[in-house]
């Protein structure tokens, strides 16, 4: 379990829809083909499942592998949890060379740096980045600013908007 440290919460929201996620880690899967090919994924739960999904189709990726980590609590990143590592035979004899780290996103950067000495030699990639951690990723297609809460369609529903004039 995480503890939350309190720190302001982002001003800004981007919903994307899964119609717009496809589409993103698809276009992800295009900028990845050049730099592979790769001999496996490893893919952050839980965010990176579904990009790592869509990706591994595209880019007939059939070893898949998961790291999992914990540190959000809702908006607030808390302590970090590794409740699971890359298996030794994953990671190789060359320190993860060869290898294709994928996330949905990358915000402070704390998560990537973390995989990141798991697997130096690994390429990673997300499918959006924000400025503070965008120095950890290798790939990614839409960044975001700082103070943007990016919120995914496998944690947000329909629901009714109040008019932009706020009248009504
Ligand atoms: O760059 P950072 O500030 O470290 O944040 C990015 C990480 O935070 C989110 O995961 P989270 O820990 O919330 O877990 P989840 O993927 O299970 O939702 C997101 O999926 C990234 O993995
Ligand atoms: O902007 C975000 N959206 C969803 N999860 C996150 N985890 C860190 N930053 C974010
Ligand atoms: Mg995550």
């Amino acid at each position: 379990m995480t503890s939350p440290t309190h720190q302001p919460l982002p001003p800004k929201a981007f919903p994307v829809s899964w119609d717009q996620f496809h589409r993103d880690a698809r276009a992800l899967a295009w900028r990845l083909h050049e730099a592979g090919p790769f001999r496996a994924m490893v893919c952050i739960t839980r965010g990176g499942l579904v990009a790592a999904a869509i990706v591994a189709r595209e880019l007939e990726i059939r070893l898949v592998e998961t790291v999992c980590i914990s540190s959000y609590e809702h908006q607030q990143q808390g302590d970090f949890d590794v409740l699971k590592r890359v298996a030794k035979d994953v990671v190789g004899t060359d320190e993860g060379q060869g290898v294709l780290i994928v996330d949905d996103l990358v915000d402070t950067g704390k998560t990537a740096k973390l995989v990141r000495e798991m697997l130096p030699k690994a390429h990673f990639a997300t499918v959006y980045a924000k400025p503070m951690g965008r120095p950890l990723v290798d790939t990614f297609i839409t960044e975001v600013s700082q103070d943007t809460w990016i919120f995914f369609p496998w944690d947000t529903g329909l629901a009714f908007q109040p008019p932009i004039s706020g009248a009504g």
